[in-house]
């Protein structure tokens, strides 16, 4: 790690303040006193993008910034800070928006809970924390679908580094083989700390072993977040390892909000929902909401900054009129803006898994249903905010499809989505799109299928209800689940709204195994993963393996495709429903409206390789830029632009 790297320095003042609820004045305490100001931005969604946008512009002191937030705030919320607890807030409404997807044709039918945060912090509340980067290849596709090289791997490095702290490796792991990381790819001063776990199963390693040996990979990743992640490592998490909020989730509502909760040019309402943009001939002036039964509206001087994520975004420019005709008539709201993409291009990581019981003498996190070990994991979490409750599932890694298939396996493939490219339905944003998508299977650097192990069981039947992640019991059973996660998916979903009324969740179709090409590339990695339990590092410590059913022999090609068929979770990696380039310039002003952006994951372009809050983070930090600098406010671009890279 880069010596310049000083965790317990918090002299940038975005973390570490005491967490009195009369630290945060910023919270207003109901709509009253939320309107008693006027705005020059208002921003709907104080989630992972939301909050990270407000701290950045209150940053100057003439700016005043309004948030409007439907979850509750949960700071200091134990369910929300504790990580290993993260499993308790999935499907369940007070933290989980708890949407379902329509019926997965692809995937036998099933309806998918999807969950999405509600909460102050956004889906930041209720990650499994997973800290991982996209590839240089990601933004660099980014740059050419909206033609702006601002948006290039480049460009974002500064953005990447600006919103994290990179935390010093805990002393009490000696061998850190598998921890690589280079202090100059990583902030030293940002909101979102980032750590490894400060203890490992072995079986982790073990697995990792398994994974090079199948990949015939001798290297480690130089450094994961570099923008070059193939190769298998531990991976960092969002959770603090030092300071007042050490061994806690790090979130957006601890980094950019708590921190900045002083500010007077802040004020953030929860419980409050909007249900419209107001729009005055092609402007957007204002929104109007509904807290604690009360109807309101509040106007806006500057911009309405619309950050209420992949499923809300689209629904709520809908409903203010802004959208594909055909669905808004459907829904009975009159069109105002036609924008045919909104809401289309939805895209997530569709995962297939392999779960293992494994013999006696193995230990995963299911040691916790231990009573006597849970005791004494407590304790080192209320003694020393340390030890398993602060743990990650951090075993995971990358690898290029073409690694996997051979050179005629490899052109079918291509071959399938091409047959996509020359129907005359493909738009030509997603004819672009597929090509960038055939460069990726085309590549040997490219990280098409991520694999990781999560040291637990999963609940197979529970897909519906998102209790997928069982707690642990006490039956003395360890068990494993080695996950394997299509990076970049052919298959294209949807998400509209069904209803003028704001409370009816839209129709989300995530789209999941939609197209066979997607099927095909999951089954290769099911494959890959599969042979690395026959490994001398893994077969020795597998009593059996649970799922797949022994019914689906993974050594045959059909069964491996009928397996992925089966069943498939999405990685909670929705992104695309006001793409930029479509729905969004690249300045992420919505087109044919002047006066509103959308800020979150609904404006990627086209999918990354990686878990995405750190590109959320990303936007959001190169959001903020981009506004001030469209309204004269000042911004760091210049000292940036100094920093080494
Ligand atoms: C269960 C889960 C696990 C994940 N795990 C990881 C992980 O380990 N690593 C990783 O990198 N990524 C992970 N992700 C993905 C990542 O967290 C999200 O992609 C990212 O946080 C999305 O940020 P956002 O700003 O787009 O939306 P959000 O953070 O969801 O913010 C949207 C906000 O808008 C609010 N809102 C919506 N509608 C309205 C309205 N009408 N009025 C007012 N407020 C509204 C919502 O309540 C929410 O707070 C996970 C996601 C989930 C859901």
């Amino acid at each position: 790690m880069s010596d310049n790297i000083d965790t317990n320095d918090q002299s940038e003042g975005l973390y570490g303040i005491d967490n009195a609820p009369n630290s945060l004045p910023a919270l207003a305490a109901c709509a009253r006193g939320f309107l008693s100001e006027s705005y020059d931005f208002i921003i709907i969604g104080g989630g992972t993008a939301g909050l990270a946008v407000a701290a950045r512009l209150t940053e100057d002191p003439d700016i005043v910034v309004g948030v409007l937030e439907v979850g509750k705030s949960r700071l200091d919320d134990p369910l929300v800070d504790t990580p290993a607890t993260f499993p308790q807030l999935l499907g369940e409404p007070e933290y989980d928006h708890c949407f379902k997807s329509q019926p997965q044709e692809g995937n036998r039918g099933i309806v998918h809970h999807l969950s999405r945060g509600k909460a102050l912090g956004g889906s930041s509340a209720i990650t499994y924390m997973l800290y991982v980067r996209g590839s240089d290849a990601d933004y660099d596709d980014w740059a050419d679908l909206v033609a702006d090289a601002q948006w290039s791997s480049k460009a974002l490095k500064p953005y990447m580094r600006k919103h994290e702290t990179l935390e010093k490796i805990d002393e009490s792991i000696l061998d850190q083989t598998d921890y690589p990381h280079i202090g100059e790819h990583h902030g030293t001063t940002g909101p979102v700390h980032t750590s490894f776990n400060d203890s490992s199963f072995p079986i982790g390693d073990s697995t990792i072993k398994a994974l090079d040996e199948v990949a015939g990979l001798s290297r480690k990743p130089t450094d994961p977040w570099s923008g070059d992640h193939i190769g298998f490592f531990n991976t960092l998490g969002a959770v603090a390892r030092s300071g007042p909020h050490k061994g806690k989730r790090s979130y957006a509502a601890r980094g950019y909000f708590q921190a900045n909760a002083c500010r007077p040019n802040l004020k953030v309402l929860c419980e409050a929902q909007v249900n419209k943009i107001l729009l005055e001939d092609g402007v957007a002036t204002g929104v109007e909401f509904v807290w604690d039964d009360m109807h309101e509206t509040v106007y806006v001087k500057k911009e309405v900054l619309l950050c209420g994520g992949v499923i809300n975004s689209p629904q709520l420019l809908e409903l203010s009129g802004i959208g594909r005709p055909g669905v808004l008539e459907h829904a009975g709201v009159e069109c105002k803006v036609e924008l045919p993409g909104v809401g289309e291009n939805l895209q997530d990581h569709a995962c297939a898994v392999l779960g293992l019981d494994l013999k006696p003498g193995n230990v995963t996190l299911d040691i916790l249903g231990d009573p006597d070990t849970m005791e004494a994991a407590m304790k080192a979490y209320v003694e020393h905010q340390r030890g398993p409750l602060t743990s990650v599932a951090s075993t995971q890694g990358f690898l290029p499809y073409k690694s996997h298939v051979s050179a005629e396996e490899l052109e079918n493939t291509v071959e399938n989505i091409r047959a996509i490219q020359s129907s005359p339905d493909t738009t030509p944003f997603y004819r672009r799109q597929l090509d960038q998508v055939i460069t990726h299977l085309e590549s040997d650097k490219s990280g098409n299928l991520q694999y990781i192990m999560i040291p637990a069981g999963v609940d197979y039947d529970a897909i519906g209800t998102q209790k997928v992640f069982p707690p642990p019991d006490n039956s003395g059973a360890h068990r494993m689940v080695l996950a394997t996660c299509l990076q970049y998916p052919v298959s294209r979903g949807s998400c509209h709204t069904k209803d003028s009324d704001p409370s009816v969740h839209p129709a989300i179709d995530p789209g999941f195994l939609k197209h066979s090409a997607d099927v095909t590339v999951l089954a290769a990695g099911l494959h890959f993963a599969h042979k690395a339990t026959k490994t001398a590092h893994l077969a020795p410590l597998i009593k059996e393996r649970s799922y797949p059913p022994a019914s689906r022999n993974l050594d045959n090609a059909t069964d491996r495709e009928e397996a992925v068929r089966d069943w498939v979770m999405g990685e909670y990696h929705l992104i695309g429903t006001c793409a930029m380039g479509e729905v969004v310039d690249s300045r992420l002003r919505v087109k044919g409206v002047k006066g509103l952006r959308v800020v979150d994951a609904s404006v990627f372009p086209n999918h990354v390789s990686g878990n995405i809050c750190s590109s959320v983070y990303t936007v959001a930090e190169k959001a903020s830029d981009l506004i001030k600098e469209d309204w004269g406010i000042e911004t760091e671009v210049q000292e940036l632009s100094k920093l080494k890279l």
